[in-house]
């Protein structure tokens, strides 16, 4: 599959944001309360001119934005009469190709899909299963197995985009008949190979058009069973997109800020549209009517923050490149091709090589087959030979006898016969048998020569068919076989003993050649699995190592998600607190009650706002729990694979290495938060000195007080808060290691994440407690970056370090848990426990109440302050205890609150445990009680129900 890289020519550009408001529908009964300036039509205006960009190649986004029945599904798809976005989009790209002069090819294709109940679905499809979305490096986020249809013609289109609407999960809810229960995103993608150009080079360009489902409150839309756990999605993923906004909208502005991308499919699919490579344009649709006016507040504030989003467009100009993926499929098909040839070359090489050996073979055999026959011919011949000398021999044998007889006779005859013509008779006889005995002799010699020549040829035939063995590989088949012949051949001609030899000779080297190759070849075939096996465990825990990344990469984002939630609520509490003053003030000047109705929507919506976030924060907090739960098998997985092979000192030293790679990336993050947390208290400290300084106290005087109240000053003008001295930023963060969190002057400080940290300390409390002989004033301290949380007394004194609690050493997977001895400065701490990290905790109860006790406090007070402390706060209760008699006075500061009149405080009757707010002094230190110890706490008001921190001042004598 071709690709495109986008050339490196970026653009800078601004989200556009265009408001489209419907008309009242018949339903609603209510005043129109939107005057609309400037009528345009969003399309022309808005739309079409991105719309000409992605056939340039340039990526678009269109998205609806708004509550549930403003008119998203109308804006994005319309109807018959009054065609959408979609359609006109459609139109409009098909218009284009249409004009274009060049002759360049088009090719248009479109997926369109729904994401319902964070579930995404194949709206092109019609029993598709679940989808999932896939992080590819140079596509971006990309849905596999998304249904990706080619077509020639807006109607094929709008074909396809109806069926796919039929499909789309809709309900009648008490806001809208026909309410969207998904996110739609429908996406063209338009290709453009330039034929004349180059020819490898094209153009693509993406248009993606996004309805989402509206945000809804289950009030409003009374819903329930599942439609409410619908509409509860459909605003998860909404705040996420509104996270997302909130948070691209820091980052434009300070530069910082982590976009929640992965807390919704949602947004990871508009990931691209919201800060990528894509021209964007948000259609925040709106209802007119009175009743939906904070769903339309809402709508615009988000309207009015994403038209500060910047994304960055470039075409998609490139030659089309061979994707990664890609080349992994080519590089695997050829290397199948390659084995395939390979196998199938080494077949025809060993026929080939086998072909020439069977022709020499058989050449050889055929050669050897003449000399074999030559030579049973030889030894016919031979035989034939020696049979005819052998009969010459016999019948000169018989005339050299029958000659001596005729000798003997011829010499009887000439002694009695006188005419001698039996002499002459017998004479003429011995003449013809002595011709034949020397013929006979001559022949027997000629038989003689041709026995010598055939034994010559024997010889020869007999080196030859040795040559043909020699010159050939299977020496042994092929002398056997000689052998063979020759002796059936010959018969009786018996074998030499060293011939024998010869043979059994070359049989045992050539069984010993092949024992050897076959050992060989067994070795080899017993070594591939063995490798096989690591490379398995290798590839297996890979896959274990990727899966714990994503988990580590997954819970930071959980955590940030939590942290800028929280952050949030911190905000919308205090919006609560000034709006409660505000309707205070109001509802005593106003006649009318126009202000004060409108302060308390605008309440109501804060209330909401935070009661989503709280839900949310819930939510997170069980991810949470259920990544660390996965992190735990995952880590088991590791220790599995790893006990499970035999190279185990290599698997565990990788799987270590990889896994403090995974516990540096978490650190890392820790003390980004941390610093945020820093800045955070800082903020907080100096609207404190502002607030103290406002309320006309100088420097000295503050310093006095102080003083008075038995606060070393040198604590906190050394660490890195400069108080009045210095008020700016300290780089130096550290300060020996050493952060206050809540000591003396710190009351009162912003410090939102406190809670976190007690919540991990859940035996904190009783522990501290149970020691009882500790002096006070105490600072409660962090040891910056190993997160261990002690007590510091003033006074050193012994037990006066406490290490709460350590926390689980992950990569041993082993729990560990240590006391600081007397001394166990923290230092030595840090020193002792290297491993320490840290895990955020999940929310629940603060456990400060049962923080420590001055010496004066009796049981009684112990109980009245532990009971007091577990009272759920709320907003404007103060909170303290009585000490014995005069003894002990409260004070308390809901941090959060930053301007002079929300501190709040109050002396304490002696015996009441919960005070209300009826004693509000508007000087921090109340000069008639300055003289008593004192109670110092702040609590997070984002979290009503717990204390983030505090701490006991004792009277200074
Ligand atoms: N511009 C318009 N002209 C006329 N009627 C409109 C217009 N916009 C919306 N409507 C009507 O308002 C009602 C709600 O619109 P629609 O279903 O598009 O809202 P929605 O924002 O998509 O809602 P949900 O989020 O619940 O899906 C429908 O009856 C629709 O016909």
């Amino acid at each position: 599959m071709p690709s495109i890289r986008a050339p490196a020519t970026k653009k800078t550009t601004t989200l556009t944001v265009a408001v489209k408001c419907r008309p009242l529908t018949e339903r609603e009964r209510g005043r129109d309360i939107v005057r609309v300036n400037n009528n345009k039509d969003v399309y022309e205006r808005s739309i079409s001119s991105t719309i000409a960009g992605v056939i340039q190649g340039l990526n678009a986004t269109v998205f609806a934005y708004g509550s549930t029945g403003s008119g998203k599904t109308y804006s994005m798809v319309g109807t018959q009469d009054d065609p959408g976005l979609m359609v006109l989009s459609l139109h409009t790209i098909f218009d284009l190709i249409k004009k274009d002069n060049s002759s360049d090819i088009f090719e248009v294709s479109c997926s369109y899909l729904e994401v319902y109940n964070e579930v995404i679905y194949d709206l092109l499809e019609k029993s598709a299963g679940h989808l999932e979305l896939r992080e590819d490096p140079e596509q971006g986020i990309v849905v596999a197995g998304l249904r990706c249809i080619k077509v020639k013609s807006a109607d094929k289109i709008l074909e396809l985009l109806n069926s796919g609407n039929s499909r789309r999960k809709t309900e009648s809810t008490g806001a809208n008949e026909t309410s969207s229960r998904s996110h739609a995103v429908l996406e063209i993608t338009v290709t453009r190979k330039q034929r004349n150009k180059y020819s490898n080079q094209i153009i693509r360009g993406k248009l993606a058009l996004v309805d989402l489902a509206g945000s809804e409150r289950a009030s409003e839309t009374n819903s329930g069973g599942q439609k409410l756990r619908d509409g509860a999605n459909i605003n998860r993923s909404l705040l996420a997109l509104a996270n997302c906004i909130n948070a691209l909208r820091k980052q434009q502005k300070k530069g910082l800020a982590y976009v929640p991308y992965r807390n919704s499919k949602l947004t990871r699919i508009l990931k691209d549209g919201l800060s990528g490579n894509s021209q964007t344009v948000m259609i925040a649709t709106i209802s007119p009517a009175n009743s939906q006016y904070h769903h339309t507040v809402n709508t615009l504030k988000y309207a009015d923050r994403a038209k500060e989003i910047k994304t960055h467009i470039q075409k998609n100009i490139g030659t089309i490149d061979i994707h990664m993926s890609d080349y992994q499929r080519m590089i695997d098909s050829l290397q199948i091709e390659v084995c395939r040839l390979k196998k199938e070359l080494a077949e025809k090489e060993s026929r080939l090589s086998a072909k020439p050996t069977e022709k020499t073979v058989d050449a050889e055999l055929s050669w050897l087959n003449i000399l074999s026959q030559e030579t049973s011919e030889n030894v016919q011949e031979r035989i034939n030979l020696q049979k005819a000398l052998f009969e010459l021999e016999e019948t000169n044998l018989r005339n050299r006898s029958e000659l001596q007889h005729l000798d003997d006779a011829i010499a009887k005859q000439q002694a009695i016969e006188k005419d001698g013509a039996v002499v002459q008779a017998l004479g003429a006889r011995r003449q013809v048998v002595l011709d034949n005995i020397r013929d006979n002799d001559e022949l027997g010699v000629n038989y003689q020569k041709e026995i010598e020549a055939n034994e010559k040829r024997r010889c020869q035939l007999q080196d030859m068919i040795e040559e043909a063995i020699s010159n050939n590989g299977n020496k042994t088949y092929l002398r056997i076989l000689s052998q063979y012949r020759l002796l059936k051949n010959i018969g009786t001609i018996d074998i030499h003993m060293s011939d024998y030899q010869r043979m059994i000779d070359s049989l045992q080297i050539e069984v010993c050649r092949l024992k050897k190759e076959l050992a060989e070849k067994e070795s080899r075939l017993s070594a591939k699995p063995t490798e096989k096996t690591v490379d398995a465990e290798l590839s297996w825990l890979n896959i274990l190592s990727q899966e714990t990344s994503e988990n580590v990469q997954e819970r930071i984002n959980l955590q940030k998600a939590l942290f800028e939630l929280e952050e949030t609520n911190l905000r919308n509490r205090s919006e609560l607190q000034h709006l409660d003053d505000a309707i205070a003030k109001q509802q005593a000047i106003e006649k009318d009650g126009a202000v004060v109705q409108a302060l308390g929507a605008r309440r109501q919506v804060v209330l909401d706002n935070i009661r989503d976030n709280d839900e949310l924060g819930v939510n997170y907090q069980k991810e949470i729990e259920a990544n660390e739960k996965r992190r735990c098998q995952l880590q088991d997985m590791i220790e599995e694979a790893i006990s499970n092979n035999g190279n185990k000192t290599y698997l565990r030293i990788l799987s270590q290495y990889r896994l403090l790679g995974m516990a540096n990336t978490e650190l890392q993050f820790e003390m980004a938060m941390r610093d945020q947390i820093i800045y955070n208290q800082r903020e907080a400290q100096r609207n404190l000195w502002n607030l103290l300084m406002s309320l006309g106290l100088d420097e000295k005087q503050v310093l006095e007080l102080a003083a008075k109240q038995g606060i070393a000053i040198e604590d906190w003008t050394r660490t890195p808060y400069q108080g009045l001295s210095d008020r700016r930023h300290s780089q130096n963060v550290d300060c020996q290691s050493i952060t206050p969190l809540s000591y003396g002057p710190y009351i009162g400080q912003s410090y939102a994440r406190s809670s976190w940290i007690f919540q991990q300390n859940q035996d904190f409390g009783a522990r501290s407690f149970s020691l009882g002989n500790w002096k006070l004033p105490l600072t409660f301290c962090r040891e910056e970056h190993h997160n261990s949380y002690y007590y510091r007394s003033q006074d050193h004194s012994s037990s006066a370090y406490l290490r709460l609690r350590s926390s689980e050493q992950w990569v041993s997977g082993r729990p560990s848990s240590q006391f600081g001895t007397p001394d166990q400065y923290p230092h030595k701490l840090r020193n002792s426990c290297p491993q320490m990290r840290t895990q955020f905790p999940p929310y629940g109860e603060g456990c400060m109440s049962t923080l420590s006790f001055s010496a004066d406090f009796g049981q009684q007070q112990k109980e009245a302050w532990t009971n007091a402390m577990r009272q759920p706060l709320h907003e404007g209760s103060l909170v303290g205890t009585s000490g014995s008699q005069d003894s002990c006075k409260g004070i308390i500061m809901c941090h959060g609150r930053s301007t002079p009149g929300l501190f709040e405080y109050s002396s304490l009757d002696q015996g009441s445990s919960l005070l209300s707010s009826n004693q509000v002094f508007r000087n921090p230190i109340p000069p008639n009680h300055s003289d008593v110890p004192w109670l110092l706490a702040s609590y997070s008001t984002s979290r009503p129900t717990s204390f983030s921190s505090c701490g006991i001042k004792s009277h200074p004598s």
